[in-house]
Protein backbone atom coordinates (compact mmCIF):
# COMPACT_ATOMS: atom_id res chain seq x y z
CA UNK A 1 0.00 0.00 0.00
CA UNK A 2 1.10 3.73 -0.75
CA UNK A 3 0.42 6.29 0.98
CA UNK A 4 0.97 9.89 1.15
CA UNK A 5 0.64 12.10 3.73
CA UNK A 6 1.37 16.02 4.20
CA UNK A 7 5.11 16.48 5.63
CA UNK A 8 3.58 18.47 8.14
CA UNK A 9 1.12 15.61 10.03
CA UNK A 10 3.31 14.33 13.02
CA UNK A 11 3.51 10.74 13.61
CA UNK A 12 2.53 9.19 10.11
CA UNK A 13 5.39 6.63 10.64
CA UNK A 14 4.63 5.54 14.01
CA UNK A 15 0.71 5.25 12.96
CA UNK A 16 1.26 3.76 8.91
CA UNK A 17 4.62 2.54 8.82
CA UNK A 18 3.56 -1.00 9.43
CA UNK A 19 1.20 -0.89 6.63
CA UNK A 20 2.73 1.34 3.92
CA UNK A 21 5.02 2.88 2.14
CA UNK A 22 5.02 6.03 3.02
CA UNK A 23 5.61 9.39 1.14
CA UNK A 24 5.50 13.02 2.22
CA UNK A 25 5.63 16.62 0.73
CA UNK A 26 4.58 19.98 1.35
CA UNK A 27 0.54 20.02 1.43
CA UNK A 28 0.47 23.00 -1.47
CA UNK A 29 2.59 21.13 -4.20
CA UNK A 30 0.99 18.09 -4.39
CA UNK A 31 0.27 17.07 -8.15
CA UNK A 32 -1.88 14.86 -9.90
CA UNK A 33 0.48 12.28 -11.24
CA UNK A 34 1.75 12.03 -7.29
CA UNK A 35 -1.45 10.51 -6.75
CA UNK A 36 -1.39 8.19 -10.00
CA UNK A 37 0.07 5.07 -7.72
CA UNK A 38 -1.32 6.20 -4.15
CA UNK A 39 -4.03 4.18 -1.61
CA UNK A 40 -4.19 6.35 0.97
CA UNK A 41 -4.26 10.26 1.03
CA UNK A 42 -3.47 12.35 4.31
CA UNK A 43 -3.72 16.12 3.80
CA UNK A 44 -4.48 18.83 6.00
CA UNK A 45 -6.31 22.20 5.49
CA UNK A 46 -3.92 23.45 2.57
CA UNK A 47 -4.86 20.60 -0.05
CA UNK A 48 -7.43 21.66 -2.19
CA UNK A 49 -8.89 17.65 -2.64
CA UNK A 50 -10.64 17.92 -5.98
CA UNK A 51 -11.82 17.32 -9.88
CA UNK A 52 -8.14 18.75 -10.80
CA UNK A 53 -5.79 16.93 -7.98
CA UNK A 54 -7.79 13.21 -7.93
CA UNK A 55 -7.47 13.10 -12.07
CA UNK A 56 -4.76 10.59 -12.48
CA UNK A 57 -5.84 8.94 -8.86
CA UNK A 58 -6.82 5.22 -10.05
CA UNK A 59 -5.86 3.35 -7.21
CA UNK A 60 -7.29 5.60 -4.45
CA UNK A 61 -9.37 4.26 -1.74
CA UNK A 62 -9.22 6.57 1.07
CA UNK A 63 -8.81 10.25 1.79
CA UNK A 64 -8.30 11.73 5.34
CA UNK A 65 -8.09 14.89 6.46
CA UNK A 66 -6.16 15.47 10.06
CA UNK A 67 -8.43 19.25 10.60
CA UNK A 68 -11.67 20.00 12.05
CA UNK A 69 -12.56 22.34 9.05
CA UNK A 70 -13.14 19.90 5.63
CA UNK A 71 -13.92 23.38 3.22
CA UNK A 72 -10.85 22.20 1.22
CA UNK A 73 -12.20 18.62 0.24
CA UNK A 74 -14.96 17.97 -2.40
CA UNK A 75 -16.77 15.43 -0.48
CA UNK A 76 -19.37 14.72 -3.08
CA UNK A 77 -16.58 13.68 -5.87
CA UNK A 78 -15.64 11.23 -2.87
CA UNK A 79 -18.77 10.14 -2.50
CA UNK A 80 -19.02 9.62 -6.38
CA UNK A 81 -15.70 7.70 -6.92
CA UNK A 82 -16.59 5.67 -3.80
CA UNK A 83 -13.37 6.56 -2.21
CA UNK A 84 -13.70 6.70 1.33
CA UNK A 85 -13.22 9.64 3.59
CA UNK A 86 -12.52 10.49 7.08
CA UNK A 87 -11.73 13.77 9.19
CA UNK A 88 -11.15 14.72 12.65
CA UNK A 89 -13.74 16.30 14.28
CA UNK A 90 -12.51 17.88 17.99
CA UNK A 91 -8.66 16.76 16.87
CA UNK A 92 -8.01 20.85 18.13
CA UNK A 93 -10.82 21.72 19.91
CA UNK A 94 -8.53 21.76 23.24
CA UNK A 95 -5.83 24.04 21.83
CA UNK A 96 -8.60 26.57 20.21
CA UNK A 97 -10.14 26.89 23.58
CA UNK A 98 -6.45 27.60 25.09
CA UNK A 99 -5.58 30.34 21.80
CA UNK A 100 -8.83 32.14 22.71
CA UNK A 101 -7.80 32.04 26.75
CA UNK A 102 -4.53 33.16 25.74
CA UNK A 103 -6.06 35.93 24.04
CA UNK A 104 -8.92 37.15 26.40
CA UNK A 105 -6.07 37.62 29.04
CA UNK A 106 -4.02 39.62 26.32
CA UNK A 107 -6.91 41.50 25.57
CA UNK A 108 -7.72 42.09 29.19
CA UNK A 109 -4.22 43.55 29.97
CA UNK A 110 -4.18 45.68 27.18
CA UNK A 111 -7.54 47.30 27.77
CA UNK A 112 -6.99 47.46 31.51
CA UNK A 113 -10.51 44.83 31.58
CA UNK A 114 -11.32 42.61 33.89
CA UNK A 115 -12.70 40.24 31.96
CA UNK A 116 -15.32 39.02 35.01
CA UNK A 117 -17.26 42.54 34.26
CA UNK A 118 -17.55 41.47 30.32
CA UNK A 119 -19.59 39.47 28.19
CA UNK A 120 -18.20 36.83 25.53
CA UNK A 121 -20.00 36.05 22.22
CA UNK A 122 -19.44 33.15 20.90
CA UNK A 123 -20.38 32.50 17.08
CA UNK A 124 -20.99 29.13 16.35
CA UNK A 125 -21.10 26.80 19.17
CA UNK A 126 -19.72 23.47 18.44
CA UNK A 127 -16.45 21.31 19.44
CA UNK A 128 -14.09 24.99 19.28
CA UNK A 129 -16.81 27.48 20.09
CA UNK A 130 -18.15 25.49 23.30
CA UNK A 131 -14.82 25.24 24.47
CA UNK A 132 -14.03 29.26 24.45
CA UNK A 133 -18.03 29.41 26.01
CA UNK A 134 -16.76 26.91 29.28
CA UNK A 135 -13.30 28.79 29.67
CA UNK A 136 -15.15 32.26 29.08
CA UNK A 137 -17.57 31.21 31.98
CA UNK A 138 -15.12 29.82 34.61
CA UNK A 139 -12.94 33.50 33.76
CA UNK A 140 -16.53 34.46 35.65
CA UNK A 141 -17.52 36.48 31.75
CA UNK A 142 -21.16 36.67 31.05
CA UNK A 143 -21.58 34.14 27.81
CA UNK A 144 -24.05 34.58 24.32
CA UNK A 145 -24.32 31.83 22.20
CA UNK A 146 -25.32 32.58 18.32
CA UNK A 147 -25.88 29.21 16.68
CA UNK A 148 -28.63 29.35 14.45
CA UNK A 149 -28.82 25.43 13.97
CA UNK A 150 -28.35 24.55 17.31
CA UNK A 151 -30.99 27.19 18.52
CA UNK A 152 -33.84 24.99 16.23
CA UNK A 153 -33.67 22.79 18.80
CA UNK A 154 -33.53 25.47 22.05
CA UNK A 155 -33.98 28.81 20.87
CA UNK A 156 -34.06 30.07 24.22
CA UNK A 157 -30.61 29.30 24.71
CA UNK A 158 -28.91 31.38 21.56
CA UNK A 159 -29.07 34.75 20.27
CA UNK A 160 -29.07 36.18 16.62
CA UNK A 161 -26.09 37.51 15.08
CA UNK A 162 -26.69 41.13 15.79
CA UNK A 163 -27.23 40.53 19.44
CA UNK A 164 -23.90 38.79 19.80
CA UNK A 165 -22.63 41.34 17.96
CA UNK A 166 -23.13 43.66 20.78
CA UNK A 167 -21.22 41.83 23.04
CA UNK A 168 -17.65 43.51 24.74
CA UNK A 169 -16.17 40.17 22.86
CA UNK A 170 -17.07 38.42 20.31
CA UNK A 171 -15.26 35.25 18.99
CA UNK A 172 -16.20 33.48 15.61
CA UNK A 173 -16.32 29.46 15.72
CA UNK A 174 -18.40 28.51 12.43
CA UNK A 175 -16.85 26.40 9.22
CA UNK A 176 -16.45 28.16 5.98
CA UNK A 177 -19.81 28.09 4.24
CA UNK A 178 -20.85 29.98 0.83
CA UNK A 179 -24.60 28.25 0.15
CA UNK A 180 -27.68 28.61 2.16
CA UNK A 181 -29.34 31.11 4.46
CA UNK A 182 -26.69 30.84 7.12
CA UNK A 183 -23.28 30.54 5.20
CA UNK A 184 -20.55 31.98 6.68
CA UNK A 185 -18.52 33.54 3.69
CA UNK A 186 -17.94 37.05 4.81
CA UNK A 187 -20.71 36.48 7.76
CA UNK A 188 -18.68 39.81 9.25
CA UNK A 189 -19.23 41.77 6.18
CA UNK A 190 -18.80 45.56 5.98
CA UNK A 191 -22.49 46.40 7.42
CA UNK A 192 -21.99 44.45 10.52
CA UNK A 193 -18.07 45.88 11.20
CA UNK A 194 -20.11 49.59 10.66
CA UNK A 195 -22.25 48.35 13.55
CA UNK A 196 -19.40 47.95 15.97
CA UNK A 197 -18.34 50.71 18.35
CA UNK A 198 -14.52 51.03 18.92
CA UNK A 199 -14.81 49.58 22.58
CA UNK A 200 -15.14 45.67 21.23
CA UNK A 201 -13.30 43.53 20.66
CA UNK A 202 -13.43 40.67 17.35
CA UNK A 203 -11.62 37.26 17.54
CA UNK A 204 -11.09 35.25 14.73
CA UNK A 205 -9.72 31.35 15.43
CA UNK A 206 -12.02 29.62 12.75
CA UNK A 207 -11.42 30.27 8.76
CA UNK A 208 -10.25 33.86 7.06
CA UNK A 209 -12.94 34.10 4.85
CA UNK A 210 -15.62 34.44 7.66
CA UNK A 211 -14.47 38.06 8.06
CA UNK A 212 -14.41 40.90 4.99
CA UNK A 213 -11.02 41.61 5.81
CA UNK A 214 -11.01 44.63 3.28
CA UNK A 215 -13.39 46.32 4.55
CA UNK A 216 -11.65 45.57 8.63
CA UNK A 217 -9.02 47.56 7.09
CA UNK A 218 -10.92 50.38 5.73
CA UNK A 219 -12.49 50.26 9.56
CA UNK A 220 -9.14 50.41 11.47
CA UNK A 221 -7.49 53.19 9.23
CA UNK A 222 -10.84 55.31 10.38
CA UNK A 223 -11.00 57.10 13.70
CA UNK A 224 -12.47 54.21 15.46
CA UNK A 225 -10.42 51.28 15.08
CA UNK A 226 -11.54 47.60 16.69
CA UNK A 227 -9.56 45.40 18.98
CA UNK A 228 -8.65 42.72 16.35
CA UNK A 229 -7.37 39.24 17.39
CA UNK A 230 -6.51 37.17 13.67
CA UNK A 231 -5.22 33.91 13.63
CA UNK A 232 -6.79 32.95 10.30
CA UNK A 233 -6.66 35.62 7.10
CA UNK A 234 -9.04 35.77 4.57
CA UNK A 235 -6.77 34.44 1.04
CA UNK A 236 -4.43 32.03 3.12
CA UNK A 237 -0.91 32.19 2.79
CA UNK A 238 -1.25 35.69 1.69
CA UNK A 239 -2.11 38.16 4.26
CA UNK A 240 -3.39 41.84 4.06
CA UNK A 241 -0.13 43.48 5.36
CA UNK A 242 -1.62 46.88 6.00
CA UNK A 243 -3.91 44.98 8.30
CA UNK A 244 -1.22 44.16 10.62
CA UNK A 245 -0.30 46.75 12.35
CA UNK A 246 -3.89 47.52 13.17
CA UNK A 247 -4.44 43.70 14.70
CA UNK A 248 -3.97 43.50 18.66
CA UNK A 249 -2.72 39.82 18.30
CA UNK A 250 -1.60 37.84 14.86
CA UNK A 251 -0.71 34.80 13.74
CA UNK A 252 -0.43 32.13 10.82
CA UNK A 253 -3.71 29.91 11.54
CA UNK A 254 -2.04 27.74 14.68
CA UNK A 255 -4.99 28.07 16.86
CA UNK A 256 -5.04 24.28 16.53
CA UNK A 257 -1.65 24.02 16.50
CA UNK A 258 -1.12 22.02 19.93
CA UNK A 259 0.99 18.75 19.58
CA UNK A 260 -1.91 16.97 21.46
CA UNK A 261 -4.28 18.32 18.99
CA UNK A 262 -1.87 17.06 15.85
CA UNK A 263 -1.93 14.09 17.45
CA UNK A 264 -5.35 13.56 17.38
CA UNK A 265 -5.68 14.82 14.41
CA UNK A 266 -3.08 11.82 12.60
CA UNK A 267 -4.83 9.28 15.25
CA UNK A 268 -8.45 9.71 13.86
CA UNK A 269 -7.46 9.27 10.62
CA UNK A 270 -5.10 6.29 11.82
CA UNK A 271 -8.34 4.96 13.42
CA UNK A 272 -10.68 5.13 10.39
CA UNK A 273 -8.08 3.42 8.27
CA UNK A 274 -8.21 0.82 11.15
CA UNK A 275 -11.65 0.34 10.54
CA UNK A 276 -12.07 0.57 6.95
CA UNK A 277 -9.61 -2.59 6.94
CA UNK A 278 -10.69 -4.18 9.88
CA UNK A 279 -7.32 -3.93 11.48
CA UNK A 280 -7.03 -3.98 15.11
CA UNK A 281 -5.23 -0.67 16.93
CA UNK A 282 -2.35 -0.90 18.01
CA UNK A 283 -1.54 2.75 19.40
CA UNK A 284 -3.14 5.20 21.34
CA UNK A 285 -2.59 8.96 21.13
CA UNK A 286 -1.00 9.14 24.88
CA UNK A 287 1.57 7.00 23.49
CA UNK A 288 2.70 9.07 21.01
CA UNK A 289 3.67 11.79 23.28
CA UNK A 290 6.80 12.95 25.15
CA UNK A 291 6.45 14.28 29.18
CA UNK A 292 5.75 18.37 29.08
CA UNK A 293 8.15 20.11 29.80
CA UNK A 294 6.62 21.44 32.99
CA UNK A 295 4.83 18.33 35.19
CA UNK A 296 3.00 20.70 37.96
CA UNK A 297 3.31 23.18 39.57
CA UNK A 298 1.81 24.28 43.23
CA UNK A 299 -0.57 27.21 43.97
CA UNK A 300 0.35 29.11 47.36
CA UNK A 301 -2.66 31.77 46.29
CA UNK A 302 -6.09 31.50 44.99
CA UNK A 303 -6.56 32.53 41.39
CA UNK A 304 -7.31 35.70 40.12
CA UNK A 305 -6.83 36.71 36.46
CA UNK A 306 -3.06 37.93 36.98
CA UNK A 307 -2.25 34.50 38.02
CA UNK A 308 -4.34 33.12 35.80
CA UNK A 309 -2.32 34.50 33.12
CA UNK A 310 1.18 33.94 34.62
CA UNK A 311 -0.02 30.12 34.47
CA UNK A 312 -1.41 30.04 30.86
CA UNK A 313 2.07 32.22 29.85
CA UNK A 314 4.07 29.24 31.24
CA UNK A 315 2.04 26.57 29.00
CA UNK A 316 0.95 28.54 25.69
CA UNK A 317 2.53 32.35 24.93
CA UNK A 318 0.66 33.74 22.33
CA UNK A 319 2.64 36.50 22.09
CA UNK A 320 5.51 34.54 21.05
CA UNK A 321 3.48 33.88 18.16
CA UNK A 322 2.43 37.36 17.59
CA UNK A 323 6.38 38.62 17.42
CA UNK A 324 7.06 35.96 15.33
CA UNK A 325 4.61 36.82 12.83
CA UNK A 326 5.46 40.41 12.85
CA UNK A 327 9.32 39.42 12.50
CA UNK A 328 8.14 37.22 9.20
CA UNK A 329 5.94 39.09 7.57
CA UNK A 330 6.51 40.17 4.15
CA UNK A 331 9.40 37.57 3.47
CA UNK A 332 8.75 35.24 0.95
CA UNK A 333 6.86 31.98 2.00
CA UNK A 334 6.43 33.39 5.81
CA UNK A 335 3.06 32.28 6.85
CA UNK A 336 3.78 28.87 5.58
CA UNK A 337 7.47 28.51 7.20
CA UNK A 338 6.17 29.55 10.39
CA UNK A 339 3.08 27.05 10.64
CA UNK A 340 5.76 24.43 9.34
CA UNK A 341 8.40 25.11 12.09
CA UNK A 342 5.88 26.21 14.74
CA UNK A 343 7.74 24.88 17.82
CA UNK A 344 5.92 22.38 19.89
CA UNK A 345 3.04 23.53 21.92
CA UNK A 346 1.39 21.64 24.73
CA UNK A 347 -2.10 22.23 25.90
CA UNK A 348 -3.07 23.57 29.36
CA UNK A 349 -4.19 20.11 30.61
CA UNK A 350 -0.53 18.54 30.41
CA UNK A 351 0.03 21.22 33.51
CA UNK A 352 -1.08 20.09 36.62
CA UNK A 353 -2.01 22.26 39.37
CA UNK A 354 -2.06 21.62 42.78
CA UNK A 355 -3.92 22.84 45.21
CA UNK A 356 -6.32 24.65 42.90
CA UNK A 357 -10.10 23.94 42.42
CA UNK A 358 -12.84 22.96 39.64
CA UNK A 359 -11.98 27.06 37.88
CA UNK A 360 -8.66 25.21 37.23
CA UNK A 361 -9.93 22.51 35.43
CA UNK A 362 -12.77 24.37 33.80
CA UNK A 363 -10.02 26.67 32.42
CA UNK A 364 -8.44 23.45 30.87
CA UNK A 365 -5.41 22.70 33.50
CA UNK A 366 -5.11 19.33 35.17
CA UNK A 367 -6.07 19.51 38.94
N1 LIG B 1 -7.62 28.28 13.50
C1 LIG B 1 -7.51 27.00 13.66
O1 LIG B 1 -6.44 26.47 13.86
C2 LIG B 1 -8.76 26.13 13.63
C3 LIG B 1 -8.77 24.97 14.40
C4 LIG B 1 -9.93 24.19 14.40
C5 LIG B 1 -11.02 24.58 13.64
N2 LIG B 1 -10.96 25.69 12.87
C6 LIG B 1 -12.13 26.12 12.07
O2 LIG B 1 -13.19 26.37 12.99
C7 LIG B 1 -14.39 25.81 12.47
C8 LIG B 1 -15.27 25.41 13.62
O3 LIG B 1 -14.70 24.27 14.26
P1 LIG B 1 -15.60 23.35 15.21
O4 LIG B 1 -14.80 22.18 15.56
O5 LIG B 1 -16.15 24.16 16.34
O6 LIG B 1 -16.74 22.93 14.21
P2 LIG B 1 -18.16 22.35 14.57
O7 LIG B 1 -18.71 21.81 13.31
O8 LIG B 1 -18.08 21.47 15.76
O9 LIG B 1 -18.99 23.65 15.00
C9 LIG B 1 -19.34 24.68 14.12
C10 LIG B 1 -20.64 25.28 14.63
O10 LIG B 1 -20.92 26.43 13.82
C11 LIG B 1 -22.32 26.48 13.65
N3 LIG B 1 -22.66 27.35 12.54
C12 LIG B 1 -22.68 27.09 11.22
N4 LIG B 1 -23.05 28.18 10.52
C13 LIG B 1 -23.26 29.16 11.44
C14 LIG B 1 -23.66 30.53 11.34
N5 LIG B 1 -23.95 31.11 10.18
N6 LIG B 1 -23.73 31.26 12.49
C15 LIG B 1 -23.47 30.69 13.69
N7 LIG B 1 -23.14 29.39 13.83
C16 LIG B 1 -23.01 28.65 12.72
C17 LIG B 1 -22.73 25.02 13.46
O11 LIG B 1 -24.11 24.83 13.72
C18 LIG B 1 -21.83 24.33 14.47
O12 LIG B 1 -22.47 24.18 15.73
C19 LIG B 1 -13.94 24.63 11.60
O13 LIG B 1 -14.85 24.37 10.57
C20 LIG B 1 -12.61 25.08 11.07
O14 LIG B 1 -12.82 25.70 9.83
C21 LIG B 1 -9.84 26.49 12.86
O1 LIG C 1 -9.76 22.94 10.56
C1 LIG C 1 -8.81 22.73 11.31
O2 LIG C 1 -8.79 21.70 12.05
C2 LIG C 1 -7.65 23.71 11.38
O3 LIG C 1 -8.00 24.89 10.80
C3 LIG C 1 -6.48 23.18 10.67
O4 LIG C 1 -6.13 21.95 11.14
C4 LIG C 1 -5.27 24.08 10.73
O5 LIG C 1 -4.10 23.41 10.39
P1 LIG C 1 -3.68 22.94 8.91
O6 LIG C 1 -4.54 21.81 8.53
O7 LIG C 1 -3.93 24.10 7.99
O8 LIG C 1 -2.25 22.55 9.07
Amino acid sequence: MKLLADENMPYVQELFGDWAEIVTCAGRDMTPDQLADVDVLLVRSITQVNEALLAQAQRLSFVGTATIGCDHIDTALLARRGIAFASAPGCNKVAVGDYVLAALLKVAEHKSWQLADKTLAVVGVGNTGSQVAARARALGMKVLLCDPFKAQGDPTAFVELAHALTADIVSFHVPLTREGQHATWHLLNESAIDGLSSEQVLINACRGDVWDNAALLARQLGSTPLTLVMDVWEHEPEVLAPLVPHVLLASPHIAGYSLEGKARGTFALYRALCELKQVEMVLSPEQLLPAPPIGAVHLESPLDQGLIARLVKLVYDIERDDRAFRLALGQPGFFDRLRKHYPQRRELGSLQLINAGQTASELGFKV
